[in-house]
């Protein structure tokens, strides 16, 4: 499945691995070449790839960020593993280009591509590059950035400012918020994994929130680990809850207004579909490359943030509550733009493959 094919590999987290698929999407509309992906056993991509249009293979491996140092060295011996494994594989079986989109998932495949000198490409979508983007980035063809302040942390490598990929189903035209009728809906999002601190100061915010609008409801994505004890929760007949949203793209269209985390592949999608934000980054994140993201949403003048802290669930009703009863001030915050992520990364690969034949 491997020779001469494309691979796509990104994963262990939602905003790693739905890159790779906007890519792949993208590179499946323009060329014929065989697409396969690379993953992680453990990885979000182990639920969402099957039964998928594309062959893949996922491996034993797992996250090195803030590990003890057994688990450190545990991790290491499955990355060499899973490097192997694919190593033996390629030298036979030698794929085209390997294109690697970040997280841990993405690990085995990209370091068997540079030991095996097969030409790899890496998408970075925040604004302070990962570990595996950072130690890769000098031998890749091409790095392709989500955000302008990547670069500086990648010296030496080719810097190409691209974005970040949307998946097929968001480059597309999205109904106008000014078209809707109630009932308004308010849409919680928590990222890939749901956010726990965010849950609670939901919880918190909408029975008074929806008591005070009657024309809205909510629906509110808790991440599957709290799912089941929110669940079993009190909560307001209208607060609707699910672990994880399919049809992402629709479920945007069809909100009012957005309140979430500020991963990066979450906040191209608001972009793509033009629907207002209140965000809340999580703290702490590598680089605080969340902060950044929801400050340059907000400059944008897409979304106003709320930091989390004591009282947020305040400051959070608060926010909600201006734009919910002004309609005026959430369409000023509607501010579509289609995206050009997947063109740019493939025109860019499309032009490096074709200088390495010269
Ligand atoms: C805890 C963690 O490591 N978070 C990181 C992770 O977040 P996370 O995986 O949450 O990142 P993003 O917000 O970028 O992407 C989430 C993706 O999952 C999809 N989705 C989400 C929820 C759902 O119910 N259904 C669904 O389809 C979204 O549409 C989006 O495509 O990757 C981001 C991009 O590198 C980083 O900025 C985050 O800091």
């Amino acid at each position: 499945m491997y020779a001469e094919s494309l691979v796509f590999t990104g994963g262990g987290t939602g905003g790693h691995f739905f890159p790779a698929v906007a890519l792949a999407e993208g590179a499946r509309a323009r060329w014929d070449r065989p697409i396969t992906f690379v993953g992680a056993t453990r990885g979000i991509e182990a639920r969402l790839l099957p039964p998928g249009p594309w062959p893949y293979e996922l491996l034993d491996v797992e996250g090195f960020v803030g590990r003890s140092p057994l688990r450190t060295a545990r991790a290491a011996w499955k990355l060499f593993r899973a490097w192997r494994i694919l190593v033996n594989t390629w030298r036979t079986y030698r794929p085209w280009a390997v294109v690697g989109t970040g997280g841990y998932g993405a690990g085995p495949a990209l370091l068997a591509a540079r030991s095996l000198g097969i030409p790899y490409f890496l998408h970075e979508s925040n604004a302070s590059p990962g570990l595996l983007v950072k130690r890769l980035a000098t031998g890749a063809e091409g790095v392709w950035c989500g955000m302008a302040e990547a670069s500086a942390g990648l010296p030496g490598a080719r810097c190409v400012l691209a974005g970040t990929p949307v998946r097929e189903a968001f480059l597309r035209d999205f109904q106008p918020l000014s078209a809707q009728r109630p009932p308004y809906r308010l849409l919680v999002l928590g990222g890939s994994g749901g956010a726990r601190a965010l849950n609670e100061a939901v919880f918190q915010a909408a029975p008074g929130l929806l008591e005070r609008f009657p024309q809205w409801d909510l629906l509110h994505q808790t991440g599957a680990g709290p799912f089941a004890e929110l669940s079993a929760r009190d909560r307001h007949p209208r607060h609707r809850l699910a672990p994880f949203l399919e049809f992402m793209d629709r479920q945007l269209e069809s909100a009012s207004l957005v309140v979430t985390r500020a991963g990066a592949s979450t906040c191209a999608e608001l972009q793509a579909a033009g629907r207002p934000a209140v965000i809340v980054p999580m703290p702490g994140s590598a680089g605080d490359h969340q902060v950044a993201n929801a400050r340059a949403m907000e400059a944008a003048g897409r979304a106003r943030v709320v930091l989390q802290g004591e009282g947020m669930h305040l400051a959070l009703a608060e926010e909600a509550a201006r734009l919910m009863g002004d309609h005026a001030r959430l369409a000023g915050l509607a501010r579509g733009e289609p995206n050009r992520a997947t063109d740019i990364c493939l025109d860019d690969l499309a032009s490096r493959m074709q200088n390495r034949l010269h």
